[in-house]
């Protein structure tokens, strides 16, 4: 087997992710009530979600124009009459971040929205892509993540999250935010300030027993059962109060050390997950020392196309006690 070091895909992610995170802080803070809507599934999308699909898929068509990506986001909504608005918001956007020799034109800008529309699956290689993963947090100030991942044979290879809202240390608040995870499997998982290059290794905490840790858990109650996760903890004697935050910036944090694990309990028998809505975390969790599985124990399985449709939640903690949460969870939702 040959060894590929992704070293490409790495930086190339990196500027695609940072690029797209400013444009959701500078549309968080002019964002007006005509620029977001309501989608089928009544979930909100807004400009930005757009915009950020829009610039990190021409990034994507600019250094690997082979790839095929799996993004969330499709340009239904923007199209005729009815999306003018939001289209011309999301042309403005989108070309306020690309070079002068780079601008695209309306068009241009909806057909690398729609690059976004591959099916996935479990042969090659392709990206998978939530432009604004958290679009709820996003509209209430609070956490939200613009995630890309590389899937290449239905595994996870490299992730990288950016979390415009995260400290860049828990500790402090109130200090600087815009934090920026990155993982290449094989290679350890790292951080770094938006502002500085510089990258520093992360890793779980270092917790001997249940007893000491956390649960990062949804804030949408839909998203994740709050119920059961209270009759968990009391298996696993957890006592501290659970951290609740939107986005993929609950692997980020556990990954780091700020809480130690992972709950999505399934709220309905018929959701399905999406591949977007996990991957970058996947590898992120495991390159930091985690184990990430569904309710029922089985890995999260990337090869099938869009969805996770083989599995059901999911769990994602320290290595060395996922099997006693596995367990816990599943005393739980046995019931
Ligand atoms: N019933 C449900 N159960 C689990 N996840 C759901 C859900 N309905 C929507 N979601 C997904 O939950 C994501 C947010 O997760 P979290 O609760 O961890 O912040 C949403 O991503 P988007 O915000 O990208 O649409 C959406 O894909
Ligand atoms: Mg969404
Ligand atoms: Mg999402
Ligand atoms: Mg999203």
């Amino acid at each position: 087997m040959t060894l590929l070091d992704y070293s490409k895909e790495r930086s190339v992610a990196i500027k695609a992710v940072l690029s797209a995170s400013k444009v959701c802080q500078s549309v968080f803070q002019h964002l007006v009530a005509n620029e977001t809507l309501t989608k089928d599934d009544k979930s909100p999308v807004t400009v930005a979600d757009f915009s950020a699909q829009a610039i990190i898929n021409t990034c994507l068509k600019e250094h690997f124009p082979a790839d095929p990506i799996v993004g969330e986001e499709d340009s239904k909504d923007l199209q005729g009459d009815s999306g003018k608005v939001l289209r011309e918001k999301v042309v403005s956007l989108t070309n306020g971040v690309l070079s002068e020799s780079e601008q695209l034109g309306e068009q241009q800008i909806l057909d690398a929205i729609d690059r976004g529309n591959y099916t996935g699956g479990a042969k090659g290689r392709h990206w998978a892509l939530d432009p604004i993963d958290g679009t709820k947090g996003f509209l209430r100030g609070g956490q939200y993540a613009v995630c890309l991942a590389l899937i290449v044979d239905g595994i996870v290879q490299v992730g990288v999250v950016g979390c415009p809202n995260l400290p860049v240390n828990y500790k402090e608040p109130e200090g600087e935010r815009g934090t920026l995870f990155i993982a290449v499997r094989g290679q350890g998982a790292f951080q770094r300030k938006f502002s500085d290059e510089k990258e520093e290794a992360i890793q779980f905490a270092d917790i001997s027993s249940t007893a000491e840790s956390t649960f990062c858990e949804s804030v949408e109650a839909g998203h994740s059962s709050h119920g059961d996760a209270v009759e968990i903890a009391k298996l696993l004697g957890i006592t501290r109060e659970s951290v609740r935050m939107d986005s993929q910036a609950k692997y980020c944090s556990i990954a780091r050390g700020d809480a130690d694990i992972y709950l999505r309990l399934p709220t309905s028998k018929t959701y399905v997950e999406k591949i977007w809505d996990h991957a970058s975390g996947n590898v992120l969790v495991t390159e930091a020392g985690g184990r990430v599985t569904d309710v029922n124990g089985k890995e999260l399985d990337f090869s099938i196309g869009r969805t996770l449709e083989k599995n059901k939640g999911v769990i994602a903690s320290k290595a060395s006690i996922h099997d006693q949460v596995l367990k816990a969870v599943q005393q739980v939702l046995n019931k």
